[in-house]
């Protein structure tokens, strides 16, 4: 797909021209519902079945945990999320990229720390916690919840990556924005070293649903879950490199989540718009696509970079010129 945008400008990218390749994992999405309560989670049950990287959204009650699932890996609209109820059992979200998560949505209403809950049933094999902070709301009591539950669970699982998204700042004007995040990071920081914790690994980002912002976080918190991030990230430097685009980037097309990219510097722009046109790939291919035999890609390589591979080229969108090509995990 291409488009000349009539001063003469044509179809093919030129040296100088911004290109950006956005490489797309075929990928798909289920999703399980399952008890919170203790009873539902025996070890051994579906927690430990595979070894996929988990990756829990906590925070409380009307934070946003559950609109930022959806809108993720449901593709729902953000204004849809106004009329979602409060959940009351624990989400699971699979994403099977070129790697294989699980996104767990627990409900805000459960103390996780009681000592009568089974911890290990729900944090026994976490990678990462996103911590979902209303940024439009007091943030005293959720800033003292992430902190207990930092040290909580600091020296029975001490590997698992700590993230703050303090969410909803479309609300907020930009000053307060940063003054918000600035404030939130000091207390965070303040009483963890007040109760001896210094240096605590937790990354903080500024997130909304009615932006990309949630797509970018995302992104970099499962990054930090990809043990092949350095090798990926070569790769797209080589690919980069060897057909001069500007930025190159391995999505998982579902979600438009991104799991490496070349190690140039962000352009959210750049990212905005190959999210755009993964949305539009997707919708096209949902209304004129077919059957293409997924089970034979996977396990046949040869066939998987075959020519029945979706591609695109958008010519200087914005001054950009985007290529799509997906790929799919036997083809690396
Ligand atoms: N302005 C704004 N509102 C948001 C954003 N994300 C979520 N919301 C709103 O926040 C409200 C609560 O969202 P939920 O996703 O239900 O919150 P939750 O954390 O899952 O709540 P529980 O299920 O009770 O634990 C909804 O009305 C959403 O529309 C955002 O980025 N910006």
């Amino acid at each position: 797909m291409s488009r000349n945008d009539g001063d003469g400008e044509e179809d093919s990218p030129k040296p100088d021209d911004k290109s950006t390749a956005s490489i797309s994992s075929a990928a798909h999405e289920e999703t399980t519902q399952v008890n919170a309560l203790n009873g539902g989670l025996e070890p051994g049950n579906f927690l430990h079945i595979d070894h996929k990287p988990r990756l829990l959204l906590m925070g409380l009650k009307r934070s946003g945990k559950s609109s930022i699932s959806n809108v993720v890996f449901r593709k729902m609209a953000p204004h849809e999320t106004l009329f979602l109820e409060t959940t009351t059992t624990i989400r699971k979200e699979a994403m099977h990229s070129f790697m294989d998560f699980q996104v767990w949505d627990l409900p805000g209403q459960i103390d996780y720390l009681d000592p009568e809950f089974d911890a290990e049933s729900i944090f026994g094999g976490v990678g990462a916690m996103i911590w979902v902070l209303d940024a439009i709301d007091n943030y005293m009591e959720p800033v003292s919840r992430l902190t207990e539950t930092i040290l909580h669970l600091q020296h029975s699982y001490p590997d698992i990556k700590y993230s703050v998204f303090i969410h909803k700042v479309d609300s907020l004007t930009e000053d307060f924005r940063d003054d918000t995040m600035r404030d939130v990071r000091q207390r965070i920081t303040d009483d963890l070293y007040d109760a001896g914790l210094e240096n605590p690994p937790i990354t903080y980002y500024g997130t909304s649903i009615y932006d990309h912002s949630i797509f970018e976080a995302f992104s970099k918190v499962m990054q930090g879950l990809v043990p092949q991030l350095p090798t990926f990230e070569a790769l797209l430097n080589t690919v980069s490199a060897s057909c001069k685009f500007e930025k190159a980037y391995l999505f998982d097309v579902y979600s438009k989540v991104y799991i490496a990219s070349d190690t140039t510097p962000i352009d959210m722009k750049a990212y905005e718009l190959c999210a755009d046109l993964i949305d539009i790939i997707v919708d096209m291919s949902e209304v004129y696509g077919w059957d293409r035999g997924k089970d034979q890609q996977e396990t046949d390589p040869s066939k998987a970079v075959a020519s029945q591979s979706a591609e695109s080229f958008v010519s200087n969108i914005k001054g950009y010129h985007l290529y799509l090509k997906e790929i799919n995990r036997s083809a690396l």
